[in-house]
């Protein structure tokens, strides 16, 4: 769920500086884009700029990284200390922007910048992206930064070697850049051989820069990937792209005035940045790609056949900024919708609930809950009322009206960081230490209804959550998800894709053996075996027997029985949204695989057969 952000300047770099007063006009609105997505991945951030305008032996590509704590922060500080120090070295220059863009680093004319989520390789700075494939001749540099999983990667890595290349690492980014830097050598080259003869060497080199044709590159080199991505290149020269998956999986969207084109991962964070109304930014169609050339032509090419989409619903839930307006209203009706459940589970007893959320992304799902239970007690008082009709004294009345639900800010973040995102060695322990409460607010023997956006693998509840409610002594802990049970591994770009890790799973096998049903693990298990051989388009989800005996709300109470360990007095009752509660909150959104078991791509059925056999093997790894 990395975050990606380019943005390229149709004018010369004088007009910002007359028109805005700087010259870095560029990188500092890179900073807001990048900074605006540090929600899409804390692992690493990385900034790479191309200058247009500078002669041969000159640097013409700033590219800079950093994996450090806060790593957006870092790579801005480096880049502004680099730009002011040259500045202040050279004050005469301060209006000399051709001296400047031949001189100071990371002002250009082309910029791309990425915040990353690991979910292939480790998380060394080798990792970070952007790439960079390096060449002498312009036109054949490419930098690759993307928002993506590819479930064959293996595969792509297997056909490179295949034409006789030795990629110097198996790490995803690492083989699709390499797929597209095949066939953009393999473009170069004919071009070359067109017209070879007709101009010398370094004549052809600009007029291969302008032949060069992404969509053609684009179009052979993704003819195999399967996966989810919002991919970004920029060439040498100044040529740069942005492609999305055919199913739209992974998001992009886009703006475009004359001054300037600008892509990102999410669509208030360019509304933010360039202060614009939302219609102005559109969403890129999923298996197109938008096409820069360095001359400012700017297109909307389809690369691939479109899909039947399938955008992903767990950005909605969780990962994109809730300030998007349709986000927003998403994540508040997923709180509208999981209601019912709950004024069942508190057998309607308003009075003694105390209704709160795990901070930070379940805030806006907690203000539906909160309309819904207004909405609920409101139903209550008009009915008392007309039940009361004349008799009811003013008092009496006004007695009636004066209750309202109990909203408490019950649990308390201390630190800036999500969780979720942090890698795995050294989660556990921050779950344990990031959440506080409020105390005073809970009286003995309240109900407490607490709202999470997600619950995964339940550590943040196990861990911390019960454990601190437990304190005030409630006579029942409710956690919402208002999100569905999360069954199945995604492999599109979320570092979710072991199955013993999720609660859901863990429950399910454990409603197995109670059950004396073990017998069907073993069976899906030579099943996936069975069919590994088979190409990915005819492997079938056996994995679905393994919930098929049990309904959600068994499972659900699986897990809550699975939560509360022997220190918690109060009852733990977890609840789940329901699928269809999730997809008529967010209808445009029906990417469901990780909590249905439905793949949009062939790749995916594999995974999950794959994550199924590491499981039932005691293998701790991915499963793409
Ligand atoms: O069941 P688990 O595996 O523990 O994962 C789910 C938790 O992780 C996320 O929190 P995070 O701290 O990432 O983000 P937030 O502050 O944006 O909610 C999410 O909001 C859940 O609270
Ligand atoms: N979440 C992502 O988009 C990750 C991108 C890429 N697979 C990486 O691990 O670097």
């Amino acid at each position: 769920m990395c975050g990606i952000a380019m943005v390229r300047l149709l004018k010369p770099l004088e007009y910002y500086k007359e028109k805005y007063g700087t010259a870095f006009y560029g990188v500092n609105k890179m900073y807001l884009l990048m900074e605006k997505q540090h929600n899409r991945g804390q692992d690493g951030a990385g900034f790479a700029s191309i200058k247009f305008n500078v002669n041969p032996g000159s640097r013409y590509i700033s590219r800079i990284r950093s994996n450090k704590q806060q790593p957006i922060q870092h790579i801005f500080k480096k880049i502004n200390n680099r730009i002011s120090d040259t500045m202040e070295a050279n004050s005469d220059k301060k209006n000399d922007i051709a001296w400047q863009e031949e001189n100071i680093p990371f002002i250009g004319n082309l910029f791309l910048g990425h915040t990353r989520y690991g979910t292939s390789g480790g998380n060394s700075i080798e990792n970070v992206h952007p790439f960079l494939r390096q060449s002498n001749w312009r036109h054949k540099n490419l930098i690759v930064a993307g928002n993506f999983n590819m479930t064959n990667n293996g595969q792509l890595l297997d056909e490179l070697i295949e034409l006789g290349q030795h990629p110097k690492e198996s790490t995803d980014t690492v083989t699709v850049m390499e797929k597209i830097g095949h066939f953009l050598d393999d473009q170069v080259e004919s071009i070359y051989q067109g017209v070879k003869g007709k101009y010398t060497k370094k004549e052809a080199s600009p007029i291969i820069a302008e032949k060069v044709d992404l969509v053609d590159i684009l179009k052979r080199a993704t003819r195999s990937f399967d996966g989810g991505y919002a991919m970004a290149g920029l060439l040498g020269h100044g040529d740069a792209f942005v492609m999305r998956d055919p199913s739209g999986i992974r998001p992009a969207f886009y703006y475009k005035d004359d001054e300037v084109l600008v892509v990102a991962s999410e669509r208030p964070v360019i509304q933010t940045a360039f202060n614009l109304k939302m219609e102005k930014v559109q969403e890129l169609e999923p298996g197109h790609a938008i096409i820069a050339k360095k001359s400012g032509k700017v297109s909307i090419e389809k690369i691939l056949e479109p899909l039947e989409k399938k955008a992903c619903s767990f950005e909605r839930i969780y990962f994109s900024r809730g300030s998007d307006a349709d986000i927003y209203q998403e994540r508040k009706d997923l709180g509208v919708r999981v209601f019912p459940q709950i004024i069942e589970s508190i057998n309607g007893d308003l009075e003694n609930t105390v209704f709160s959320y795990i901070p930070n992304t379940a805030e806006t799902s907690y203000y539906g809950m909160f309309e819904a239970a207004e909405d609920f007690l409101n139903q209550q008082k008009t009915e008392k009322i007309l039940a009361g009709g004349k008799n009811l004294s003013a008092e009496e009345v006004s007695t009636i009206l004066s209750q309202r639900p109990r909203f408490e800010k019950l649990a308390i973040k201390d630190a800036k960081l999500r969780t979720f995102i942090t890698a795995d060695d050294s989660r556990d322990d921050l779950v344990a230490h990031v959440y506080d409460i409020t105390y005073g607010v809970v009286k003995k023997d309240d109900n407490i209804v607490i709202i999470d956006d997600s619950i995964v693998r339940g550590t943040t509840l196990k861990k911390s959550i019960i454990k601190i409610l437990d304190r005030t002594q409630p006579k029942k802990i409710i956690v919402v998800s208002s999100a569905p049970q999360i069954r199945y591994p995604d492999c599109y770009g979320i570092d979710m894709a072991k199955l013993g890790d999720f609660i859901a799973f863990r429950a399910a096998v454990e409603l197995l053996k109670e059950t004396g049903q073990y017998q069907i693990v073993t069976d899906v298990y030579n099943k996936c075996i069975k069919q590994r051989s088979k190409n990915d388009a005819g492997i079938v989800n056996f994995v679905k027997e393994i919930y098929k005996p049990f309904t959600p709300e068994v499972i659900s109470a699986k897990i809550s029985e699975m939560l509360k360990t022997s220190e918690i007095n109060a009852d733990v009752e977890i609840i789940f949204q329901t699928i269809e509660g999730l997809h008529k909150a967010c209808p445009n959104h029906s990417g469901d695989w990780y909590f249905t078991g439905d793949y949009p791509t062939d790749g995916g059925k594999r995974v999950v057969n794959e994550a199924f056999i590491n499981f039932y093997e005691g293998n701790n790894k991915r499963a793409y």
